[in-house]
């Protein structure tokens, strides 16, 4: 079942979600009611400054770590173990890529479970290869491949048991420039391709605005969400075409103003200032504050909310 609110379909549904991780009598806490709802078929984008509670709170989503407070719903429902169709991608390829095994034999593993079927698991394992420009791979090692190229297996297999969500943390950060554009464009082209629901975590706030239908920005831990930015991009983008639009450039500054803003008052301080693009100065979401301050409940978020969705689409042409 999938919840329905007057925003469209739910599919995935993150509810106060607290974590405090507790060990040897020091405890951290990585998030503090996180809420954010993503819609099936959506592409959301996540940053925030690094070692802000990203990965925790993915970790929680894929049911790979229980959440302290709060609760995730998948599909209608309550994610307590890495549910079934879901798909995750790490940046570290080489650790989640079994270099024993031949690149078609990683793909396969997931679906061993899922698919008795051996020859429909072979077909997918094809179709799941040739979809990332892998076909004639498959008899290879992990080892034997670029960076990019592994990448291109961890997607394959994430996506050969057609997962209805995708999670994805900082999966291109370890490539070079030329390699990360093509597997941003070949991400959003299977996005496109299969409707799937992707959450993608990135340090990145241009691959954040170029990928995303939306950019959730969470603050410095214990995180919490402090703005959700629609991308009203024209639907369909492209390296050079998207990146020189004015209104990329707009959303980029946008989403850093509210990356590097300075730790907040305590929830009863006064209502934060409504949220100002800020000149970037470079891109890349970096440390805003120490951690353990506390995020401002923000009017940054209702600023942006308040903004029609796609102001594009409902332009006269
Ligand atoms: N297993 C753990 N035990 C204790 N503390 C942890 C654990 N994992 C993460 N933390 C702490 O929780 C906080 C959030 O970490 P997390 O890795 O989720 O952040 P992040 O935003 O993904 O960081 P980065 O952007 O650098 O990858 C950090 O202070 C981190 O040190």
């Amino acid at each position: 079942m999938t919840g329905t609110t007057a925003d469209g379909d739910v599919l995935l549904r993150v509810a106060g979600v607290g974590k405090t991780y507790r060990a040897a009598g020091r405890s951290v806490t990585a998030l503090a009611g996180v809420e954010l709802d993503v819609r099936a078929g959506e592409f959301v984008s996540v940053v925030g400054p690094s070692g802000g509670g990203k990965t925790t709170l993915l970790k929680i989503v894929a049911g790979l770590l229980p959440a302290t407070e709060g609760q995730v719903v998948l599909d209608g429902r309550p994610v307590r173990e890495p549910p079934e169709r879901l798909g995750v991608v790490f940046q570290e390829y080489g650790r989640s890529l079994f270099a024993w095994k031949t690149v078609r034999a990683n793909v396969e593993l997931p679906l061993r479970h899922r698919v008795s079927d051996r020859a429909e698991r072979r077909r997918l394992v094809a179709e799941a290869l040739a979809d990332v420009g892998l076909a004639d791979a498959g008899d290879a090692y992990p080892w034997q491949l670029s960076g990019g190229m592994q990448q291109r297996v961890a997607i394959a297999r994430a996506l050969a048991h057609r997962p209805r969500l995708l999670l994805m943390d900082e999966p291109f950060s370890a490539v070079d420039a030329q390699t990360r554009a093509d597997l941003e464009d070949l991400l959003a082209t299977l996005w496109r391709r299969y409707g799937i629901t992707v959450v993608f975590v990135t340090h990145d706030i241009d691959e954040a605005v170029y990928l995303g239908q939306r950019v959730v920005v969470l603050s410095a831990a214990p995180a919490r969400v402090t703005a959700d930015i629609a991308v009203d991009l024209p639907a369909v983008r492209d390296q050079l075409t998207t990146r020189s639009d004015p209104r990329f450039a707009e959303l980029r500054a946008r989403v850093y103003g509210h990356v590097r803003r300075p730790p907040a008052a305590p929830p009863s301080a006064e209502p934060a200032e409504p949220a100002q693009p800020a000149e970037p100065t470079g891109t890349t979401a970096q440390p805003a504050a120490p951690t353990g301050s506390v995020a401002r409940p923000e009017s940054a978020e209702s600023a942006e909310s308040a903004e029609p969705r796609h102001p594009r689409e409902s332009q006269t042409p």
